[in-house]
Order: C-alpha cells, then sequence, then structure tokens
C-alpha cells in the first residue's frame, strides 16, 4: 500500500497540545440497535481473523450465509434493553474514562493528552492516531483495555495499530500496554467496589466472578487469557479474604458450536440454585466497563435463570466504569509505561531548537 500524504513538517513548530498521547481502546459497539447497524459491526468483528480462528473462507461463507442472516436481529433487540440517550454503554463508558483518565493522570503531574478508540465500529483506532498525530503527538501509549491479554481482544488491537503504522511515513513512537490483569491497585479497586457493593446491598452467600469465554482450544494454543483470568479471580478472593467455596470462577458468552472454556457461567448459577444457594453476588472483572454482555447477559439473563432455579437474591456488582480506584489505577499503570517519555515539560528537541533559535539570533545582532 503507498504511503498516503502527510501534511508537511512545520518546522520546529511546537505542537500546540501535550504531544505524548495514551490511546484507551476498547471493543466497539454497534451504532444503534438496529439489525443494519449490526450487521455492519458483526460483519467486521467476526471477520477478524483473531477472534474466529478457522480457515479464512470456510468461515466467511458460514458468516455471510448464516450468521449475519439470524444474528443482526437478535442481538439488535438485547441491544436495544440497554441503550442509554447517549448511546450504547460501552461507548459512553469508555468516552467518559478517557476524559477521566487525562484528569486523573493530570493530578499527577503529567501532561498528556487521552484520546479512545474502538477496534470494530466507530471511532476507529486508524483515523484516532492520525487526528492525533495532526494535533502533535508523537509518541503514543496504546493501552487496550482488557485486564486480561487474549489474542481475540488485545492482539487484535495491536494488529490494528500495526495496519496503521504499515502505511504511515512518520510514525510516532509505540508503546503497548498488553495486559494488566494482576495489577495491585486495579485489584484492590475490583474488591474495594465489591465490599462497596456488599456495604449497599448486602452481602451473597457466594461471589461467583464470570469472564468473558473463549474457545478452549485457543488455551492449549498458549492464549494466556484463561490463566490470567484465574489469577485476576484468586487475587481478588484473596484481597476479599475469601475461603475456598465462597467464590468461583466462571466463562460466559459462549459463540458458536465448539467447546469454550469452562465451567460456564449461566449453567453454574443454575446449578448453584439447584443445590440449595438462595443468595449470589455476580462479579465480571474481564470488562473495564458495562456492556451488552455484562448489562444484558448478566444482570437479565443469568439473573432470570438464577431466580428461576430457585434462587432469591442476584446481586449484580458493576464493571469499575468511571469508579475513582478503578481510574486511580488505570491513571497509575499508564503512568508506568509513560517512564522516560516527556509528559511535563516541552520536549528536549524542542528545548534545543529553541536554544538554537536563540543563539542565532543573538549573532544576528
Ligand atoms: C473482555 C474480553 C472479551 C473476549 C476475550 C472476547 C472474545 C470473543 N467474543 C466473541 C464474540 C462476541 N462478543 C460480543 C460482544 C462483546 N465481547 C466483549 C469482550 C470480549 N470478547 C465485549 C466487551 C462485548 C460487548 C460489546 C458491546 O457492544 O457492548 C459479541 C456481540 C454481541 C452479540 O451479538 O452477542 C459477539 C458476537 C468471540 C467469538 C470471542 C473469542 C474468540
Ligand atoms: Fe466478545
Ligand atoms: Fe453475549
Amino acid at each position: 500500500m503507498p504511503f498516503l500524504p502527510e501534511p508537511p513538517h512545520r518546522h520546529g513548530a511546537a505542537p500546540a497540545g501535550p504531544d505524548t498521547a495514551v490511546l484507551l481502546c476498547n471493543l466497539g459497539t454497534p451504532d444503534a440497535p438496529t439489525a443494519a447497524a449490526l450487521r455492519r459491526y458483526l460483519a467486521q468483528f467476526l471477520a477478524d481473523p483473531r477472534v474466529v480462528e478457522i480457515p479464512k473462507l470456510v468461515w466467511l461463507a458460514i458468516l455471510h450465509g448464516i450468521i449475519l442472516r439470524v444474528r443482526p436481529a437478535k442481538s439488535a433487540a438485547k441491544y436495544a434493553t440497554v441503550w442509554t440517550p447517549d448511546g450504547s454503554p460501552l461507548k459512553v463508558w469508555t468516552e467518559k474514562q478517557a476524559k477521566l483518565l487525562q484528569g486523573y493522570l493530570g493530578e499527577r503531574g503529567l501532561r498528556v493528552r487521552v484520546a479512545m478508540a474502538m477496534r470494530y465500529g466507530q471511532p476507529a483506532i486508524a483515523a484516532t492516531l492520525d487526528a492525533l498525530k495532526r494535533e502533535g503527538v508523537r509518541r503514543v501509549l496504546v493501552l487496550p483495555a482488557y485486564p486480561q491479554y487474549s489474542g481475540a481482544t488485545t492482539a487484535s488491537v495491536i494488529d490494528d495499530v500495526a495496519r496503521w503504522a504499515l502505511q504511515t511515513r512518520h510514525l510516532p513512537e509505540l508503546r503497548f500496554i498488553n495486559r494488566y490483569h494482576d495489577d495491585a491497585g486495579h485489584i484492590a479497586a475490583l474488591a474495594q467496589s465489591v465490599r462497596e457493593h456488599w456495604q449497599r446491598e448486602g452481602r451473597g452467600d457466594k461471589l461467583l466472578m464470570s469472564f468473558h469465554g473463549m474457545p478452549e482450544r485457543t488455551l492449549h494454543l498458549g492464549d494466556p487469557y484463561h490463566c490470567e483470568c484465574l489469577k485476576t479471580g484468586r487475587l481478588l478472593a484473596e484481597a476479599l479474604g475469601l475461603k475456598d467455596g465462597e467464590w468461583l470462577v466462571t466463562f460466559q458468552s459462549r459463540f458458536g458450536k465448539a467447546k469454550w472454556l469452562t465451567p460456564y457461567t449461566e449453567p453454574s448459577l443454575v446449578k448453584l440454585a439447584q443445590g440449595g444457594l438462595k443468595s449470589v453476588d455476580v462479579i465480571c472483572p474481564g470488562f473495564a466497563a458495562d456492556c451488552l454482555e455484562t448489562l444484558e447477559e448478566i444482570n437479565q439473563e443469568a439473573r432470570a435463570a438464577f431466580l428461576g432455579a430457585g434462587g432469591q437474591r442476584f446481586g449484580y456488582i458493576p464493571c469499575l466504569n468511571d469508579h475513582p480506584a478503578g481510574m486511580r489505577a488505570l491513571a497509575a499503570l499508564a503512568e508506568r509505561h509513560l517512564q522516560g517519555w516527556p509528559t511535563d515539560a516541552p520536549h528536549p528537541d524542542t528545548l534545543a531548537l529553541q536554544r538554537q533559535r536563540a543563539m542565532a539570533a543573538g549573532a544576528k545582532e
């Protein structure tokens, strides 16, 4: 692919804003809770070879021949139940997180520009990186909003940045945060959010931690996702002082016919209720923000399944969203990964230029 034309250098001109940026990336979401918008979104999402790892031609035939005929309308109806006046919850939260992150980083004395982008749909990663460059950004720290690394999520964000890089002439310096599943601040924020929920709504007899699933095959192929989910679960249980039997990790959102990571969330809840458990709390620590998968699949469908099987109380613990402890943990995480990059003073190159100019001006006089 040819390099696209770029704006000419503004020789030595200092950028108006900060020249270091943090790019907060999440999965993406449809533009509207309609079948047409879902068809566009799912066609892009599910054609990503990081997400569905089966031979491309076979899969594209199934995707366009079957899945994109049925699923968009069904999924649109689900999205409609969680849609907000400002749009999809995932987008609303991610926008808010980016704004807040800029503030929390500022509080730590870091002058950086924080932008958000979505892997699928809008705002796209490539367009956002182009916009940052136009604003004078020379360094970008990419922060995929996935605590646990997986090929389907984190690596796919990195793919997208790399694709943009392949057709960009003057690249910014790039860094990536691959994971924060065991980050102490992140675990403490999750634990605080559970304790706050217990104080607000009372405490269930068990804490179920539900993570988004992946095909089990990906575990055997070396994807660290399963392992990182279990570690987050163990650390959160430890932080809360939970004993064995008081908590469990499960996997939700199975897609397709293959075996996914087990135990599955909804069947586990049904089994627990049938076994006599009356009250459960559910948290989704794999999601940085509430979205369809938490608000509809867990707080509506899984709740109904648990209550329908004899459970009496289902406590849903929201994702960290804009929780101050979660935001502070993200800011501290970003700060560590920004080490060595200029984030407060003008860039040393800029200072050197200013000195050179001052000297040149002095020599002329
Ligand atoms: C948090 C980590 C996620 C992993 C890992 C993940 C893997 C994965 N997902 C699908 C298929 C679908 N996921 C869908 C929605 C969705 N998935 C995540 C996160 C992870 N996915 C989020 C945050 C969301 C919600 C998006 C929103 O708009 O709120 C959907 C779309 C919804 C639907 O039609 O049901 C699909 C499909 C696969 C196949 C996969 C791993 C291989
Ligand atoms: Fe997903
Ligand atoms: Fe789902």
